[in-house]
């Protein structure tokens, strides 16, 4: 059984269809990258699994169950965790507070949660930066400590929406090696990234959405040399390259 399966799942606002009976699969311990040009309807296809938006049609299985209508925190407690695009932790608390917040999901002891938290940050190496204040992070630390509150959840699938925008080249490498850890370890992975080189290193397979639609998927090599997309979004300068 997929750990999540999308059936048509419709978002309107409106008169606007942002997401269009877009129907996928994910395998459990699989990566599946979700692209597309902006305004495409990536963020609201989360937000519809997040449990933020209730979709207007279809049907979200989420390890079997219809979760539609279900509020974040009960997904929370399912085992799904999200990243959001703008990362804002509790800039005045430390690290280990801000992964302690996600932990607490899973347990009312503060002690558990303090070593949930410590093991999740040894994780991410971060260990060395428990103590910092979050608002002195680096953008590359902040977007750890974002997928670190995520972690502390223990999730069974992992939202992950633009964790390398921003990020220096090596960097990247380094999320791409966190992310396919993640994955090794247990965690089923749906993940928007902007960054070609990331989302075709990282994901066993893509979806590409135009206008809420999907207009290809399969494995990344097919989908980078698929025409609908080289004029969708990657472009012919992508193609040549
Ligand atoms: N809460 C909302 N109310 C009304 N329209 C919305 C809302 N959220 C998104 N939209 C519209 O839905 C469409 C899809 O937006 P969405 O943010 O999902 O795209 P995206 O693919 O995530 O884009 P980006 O890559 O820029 O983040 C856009 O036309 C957007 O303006």
């Amino acid at each position: 059984m997929a750990m999540l399966e999308l059936k048509n799942l419709t978002m309107d606002f409106g008169g606007l269809r942002a997401v269009d009976n877009l129907s996928l699969n994910i395998e459990k311990q699989a990566i599946l990258g979700l692209i597309g040009p902006n305004g495409a309807g990536k963020s609201t296809a989360f937000n519809c699994v997040a449990g933020v938006y209730k979709p207007t049609g279809g049907e979200i299985l989420f390890d079997g169950e219809n979760i539609v209508g279900q509020k974040p925190w009960n997904l929370c407690k399912k085992g799904m965790a999200r990243t959001f695009q703008i990362v804002k932790p509790f800039g005045t608390k430390s690290v280990l507070y801000n992964v302690m917040v996600g932990a607490f999901a899973r347990t009312d002891s503060t002690e558990q949660a303090r070593r949930d938290a410590e093991e999740v940050l040894e994780f991410l190496n971060m260990a060395d930066k428990k103590d910092l204040r979050s608002s002195s992070l680096t953008i590359a630390d902040r977007k750890r400590l974002e997928i670190a509150r995520a972690l502390a959840t223990k999730p069974k699938l992992l939202l992950l929406d633009e964790v390398m925008a921003g990020l220096r080249p090596t960097e990247v490498d380094e999320m791409i090696a966190i992310i396919k850890q993640m994955r090794d370890n247990g965690v089923t992975v749906f993940v928007i990234e902007h960054i070609m080189r990331a989302i075709m290193a990282l994901s066993d397979e893509i979806v590409v959405i135009h206008f809420g639609k999907k207009i290809c998927s399969g494995e990344p090599q097919a989908v980078a040399c698929d025409e609908n997309v080289i004029k969708a979004y990657l472009g012919e300068d992508y193609a040549a390259a």
